[in-house]
């Protein structure tokens, strides 16, 4: 069964109201080894959100995002996107979610216009149809150019441009990148910004994880703060950052770390 408002593929609920939650997890739990990763994550992001997903390095937040979108099986604990369970209904939910993880893997013997093609055919949309949608997010993320140039060849900012122009090809109804502007230089991530807003605007979902606070304060109306391996603060931006700086907000909720005046005394000292 699944919730999801019909899009391009079937939906089970026709006629269903989209529920309130885009995103749910319970209890979620990973370890790798001896280190917990994820320690009971109940992470809650509202439909229709620009969500942001913060926290320091290691707070598992990559983690939490892998087994939202069925890409890491969780050891404990559940997910549900958009009303369906991630691990007991993965076609459901993936046919309705566009994924940008960390480390984006693509098809680099591909352009990038083939790389949309293939993408498009793969998630059953007729041909015609991924080749209109290509080219309007080739031209919408300025690479109409470099369509023709392999993958392999693409910078790194040309490279999240094609991946998330690949995540949204299927017109998906929540969005989840792992940081996506990471590498991506000022003019490029103003596209994406717009492009995202845009998508946003219309009653979708994105849940994104960045460590660039400005972006997310700039951008996100829900804020979920990662410490450790839990959530430490989840809400909307203005309440988690409770008349702060998120990044003020940010450093309270998870401690400042040491500044090394008592270590690193020979850096930066002549003839140490
Ligand atoms: N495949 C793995 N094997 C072992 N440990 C892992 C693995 N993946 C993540 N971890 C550990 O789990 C913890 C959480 O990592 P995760 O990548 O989820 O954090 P993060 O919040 O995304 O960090 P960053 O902001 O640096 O990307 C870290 O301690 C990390 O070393």
């Amino acid at each position: 069964m699944t919730d999801f408002a019909e899009r391009d593929g079937p939906s089970v609920t026709e006629g269903a109201p989209a529920p309130a939650e885009a995103v749910r997890t319970r209890g979620l739990y990973k370890r790798f080894g001896r280190q917990v990763a994820v320690a009971g994550v109940d992470l809650v992001v509202p439909a229709g959100s620009f969500a942001g997903l913060v926290g320091p390095n290691g707070a598992g937040k990559t983690t939490t995002l892998s087994m939202i979108t069925g890409l890491l099986l969780p050891d404990a604990g559940s997910a549900e996107v958009g009303g369906s369970d991630v691990w007991r209904d993965p076609v459901a939910v993936k046919a309705h979610i566009g994924v940008l993880p960390e480390g984006l893997r693509l098809f680099e013997r591909l352009s990038g216009r083939e790389l949309l093609m293939y993408n498009g055919r793969l998630r059953g949309i007729p041909k015609d149809e991924v080749a209109r949608r290509s080219e309007e997010l080739l031209t919408v993320m300025d690479l109409v150019s470099s369509a023709d140039k392999l993958v392999v060849d693409y910078s790194t900012g040309m490279r999240k441009k094609i991946g998330l122009a690949a995540a949204l090809l299927h017109n998906p109804r929540v969005l989840f990148l792992d940081e996506p502007f990471e590498g991506v230089d000022p003019i490029s991530a103003n596209t994406l910004v717009e492009v995202l807003r845009r998508y946003t605007s219309s009653g979708s979902t994105v849940v994104f994880s960045s460590h660039v606070m400005e972006l997310v304060e700039r951008l996100c109306d829900w804020v979920s703060v990662m410490n450790l391996g839990r959530i430490v603060a989840q809400g909307p931006l203005s309440e988690v950052r409770g008349g702060q700086t998120l990044n003020e907000a940010l450093l309270h909720l998870v401690g400042a770390r040491a500044t090394g005046e008592q270590g690193l005394s020979w850096l930066g000292s002549p003839g140490a």
